[in-house]
């Protein structure tokens, strides 16, 4: 009866979930997106790429971009260290308020924290907003054509470190070619492209995974 598909989202995450356990979480929503309703997750094979790089980078603080009903968000958040903190920007006010009580179902919300906005808007805040001086990992999952835009805004916000890592969703569907030329042919990043499928389906998308060389 969820006016919309993150309501919807909720509501069967909460009927069917564990509350406390991100892994079940995790598992519920992915359930859900399978049999009841697609839904714009990364999902679980692209899912299963995120938890290597996350695991691999064991970031302390963490940026994404497009939170929707915050099923990467628990994705990521579940792996992080103790005492890091994972930052995500929606501008939806109606995903915000869904992924705020994803995030709490799964037990996250102490590590986990969403803002309402636009990257436009809230980018050059951050700095002011949260005592955080750079990001280790950034996650990029909102509008594709903002995608290229966005990472030269960090660039100039002063948000990147030698090492960060920016890992981008849907760079083959819906695709982001823009961006793609961009990490792959500038000096200041060295990329790899991960290969996968399109949420909950058997289309070809995939994951960019770029360094910020300074
Ligand atoms: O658009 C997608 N995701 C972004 C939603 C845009 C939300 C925003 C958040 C925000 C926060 C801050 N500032 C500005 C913005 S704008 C998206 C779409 C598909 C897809 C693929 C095939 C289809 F047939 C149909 C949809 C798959 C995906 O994995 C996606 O991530
Ligand atoms: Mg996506």
């Amino acid at each position: 009866t969820g006016r919309t598909r993150p309501e919807r989202l909720l509501q069967y995450l909460q009927k069917n979930g564990t509350r406390g356990d991100a892994n079940n979480v995790v598992d519920t929503i992915d359930r859900f997106c399978g049999t009841v309703e697609w839904a714009m997750n990364v999902g679980g094979e692209k899912g299963k790429i995120v938890d290597k790089v996350v695991l691999e980078t064991n970031p302390g603080t963490v940026l994404e971009l497009g939170t929707y009903c915050g099923y990467s968000a628990v994705r990521m958040g579940r792996l992080l260290a103790p005492g890091s903190r994972l930052i995500t920007l929606e501008m939806n006010p109606a995903y915000a308020k869904v992924a705020k009580e994803v995030i709490a179902f799964a037990g996250l919300d102490k590590q986990v924290e969403v803002l309402v906005g636009s990257t436009t808007e809230l980018i050059p805040q951050l700095k002011k907003k949260l005592d955080i001086d750079t990001f280790d990992m950034i996650f990029l999952d909102h509008w594709k054509q903002s995608y290229l835009p966005d990472t030269k805004l960090l660039e100039e916000c002063g948000l990147l470190r030698k090492g960060t890592v920016l890992l981008a969703d849907n760079v083959i569907c819906p695709g982001t070619p823009d961006y793609l030329q961009y990490v792959r042919s500038s000096p200041k990043y060295l990329s790899q492209h991960f290969p996968s499928v399109l949420e909950y389906t058997n289309a070809p998308d995939g994951l960019e995974k770029s360094v910020y060389l300074g």
